[in-house]
């Protein structure tokens, strides 16, 4: 198979991909879930005429001359509303948020009055309808406030409740599966042998996953033979994850299963290899409703695989409509050389001048293995296939990383 451009290869792993199926989630468990069906408002909001303001409820009419003295026959708190309409000579005490009753037209603030016993002296004009909030102000019975595959917000969570919905039909969140491969590979803390390493990058793409709202399981770490590759594929496979990941071996070596193994399990490989720095051998394919993604054992790479094909991948089967990163424009803060074949992920730190765009500095060392600058960087510049070499000052694109 010939290296595929990454535009394709994104193309591809979102091809056909719909949303999970919905479910019902509490409301504070729906922070950042996406919505599954539009959503009416089960009231209206105000129910009734509200006060916005402490004072007496009156009509227009009795205070068009001022002052004006007038009979004060009860009050109106928040939830405690007066049984009857007001009447030509009178005036009702008003708290904010009390209901404003029939036969009063206008909300008079207490500091423009003086109380007298039980009476009231409006001592200031106030128009008709002034310091009251409308029945259905903010919004009506029946209005859709929300549309289906809206990412919930805070605010969102606030306007349901006031909608009085006690949960949300919600997108199932993705599950993922990950799994480590390599004999060189110890768990953090441990002693290495001769030539091991620490076990590092599962961490990394787990917290990525679960930021963008997927279930991560770990599935461990797979010994270098296609005994213990296939069973971990497996489990994977009975464990009902909608995405199962793979970190290393995904390349050309003796020792390099994944791609062989999952072949034999069943998968159907859409693609392997990709023309991008770094990442090259990443491959993507199904087994069944299971979407495999293969990604190389280089910690950088793997990195960076995940975060442009996971994550879109996990955005879309989440149900979200904006499931691309934003490229956006910005200036290199240093040169760089003429680009060759493959799409190029330069990792950069950005930087802000006061007057414009950003300005991304590339790292020195671009090297797929280095963990240290990948952690201190804030953005990719993207780089085309064959881009000419350009200076600091020049135009360039970015995808800002997540800094979560
Ligand atoms: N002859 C060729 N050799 C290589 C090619 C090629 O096209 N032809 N591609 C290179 C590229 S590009 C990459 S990227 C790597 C990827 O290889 P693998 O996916 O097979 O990865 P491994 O060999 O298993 O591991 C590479 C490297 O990463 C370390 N590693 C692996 N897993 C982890 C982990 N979970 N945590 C931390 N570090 C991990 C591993 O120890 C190796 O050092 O292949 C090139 N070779
Ligand atoms: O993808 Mo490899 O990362 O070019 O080292």
């Amino acid at each position: 198979m010939a290296l595929m451009a990454v535009a394709d290869a994104l193309a591809a792993v979102l091809d056909g991909v719909e949303p999970l199926p919905e479910e019902t989630a509490a409301l504070e468990a729906a922070h950042r879930r996406v919505l599954a069906r539009d959503l009416p408002s089960r009231r209206t909001q105000p129910p009734v005429a509200m006060s916005a303001m402490d004072g007496y409820a009156v009509r227009a009419a009795d205070i068009a001359t001022i002052p004006s003295r007038l009979r004060v026959i009860g009050e109106s708190a928040a939830g405690r509303p007066l049984d009857r309409a007001l009447r030509a000579g009178e005036a009702l005490r008003i708290f904010t948020g009390g209901v404003v009753p029939d036969g009063a037209d206008t909300v008079v603030i207490q500091e423009d009055t003086d109380r007298d016993g039980d009476h009231v002296i409006v001592k200031e004009a106030t128009a008709s309808g002034k310091n009251i909030r409308p029945a259905g102000v903010d919004f009506r019975e029946g209005d859709v406030l929300i549309r289906a595959r809206t990412r919930l917000t805070d605010r969102h969570l606030s306007l349901a409740a006031g909608m009085n919905y006690p949960d949300l039909p919600v997108h199932r969140r993705p599950t993922i599966a990950m799994l480590a491969t390599g004999d060189e590979l110890v768990l953090p803390g441990a002693t290495p042998g001769p030539g091991q390493i620490i076990l590092s990058n599962g961490y990394a793409l787990r917290a990525l996953a679960r930021g963008e709202g997927a279930e991560a399981i770990d599935l461990g770490l797979a010994a270098d033979t296609m005994d213990a590759t296939t069973a971990a594929i497996r489990r994977a496979r009975d464990s009902g994850a909608d995405i199962l990941v793979t970190t290393g071996g995904a390349s050309v070596g003796d020792h390099d299963f994944i791609k062989r193994a999952l072949e034999a399990e069943g998968v159907e490989m859409t693609f392997w290899r990709i023309a991008m720095r770094p990442g090259k051998p990443m491959m993507y394919g199904r087994l069944g409703a299971m979407r495999v993604i293969g990604l190389p054992g280089n910690p950088v790479s793997a990195y960076i695989c995940a975060f442009l094909f996971m994550v879109p991948l996990i955005r879309a089967l989440s149900g979200r409509v904006d499931v691309h990163h934003r490229v956006e424009p910005a200036l290199l803060g240093g040169d760089v050389a003429a680009n060759q074949a493959r799409q190029d992920y330069l990792r950069a730190r950005l930087t802000y001048s006061t007057d414009g765009l950003p300005i991304a500095t590339p790292v020195t060392h671009q090297d797929s293995s280095l963990m240290g600058n990948l952690a201190a960087a804030d953005a990719l510049v993207v780089r085309a296939p064959f881009a000419p070499a350009a200076s600091k000052g020049a135009p360039c694109t970015v995808i800002k990383l997540s800094l979560s």
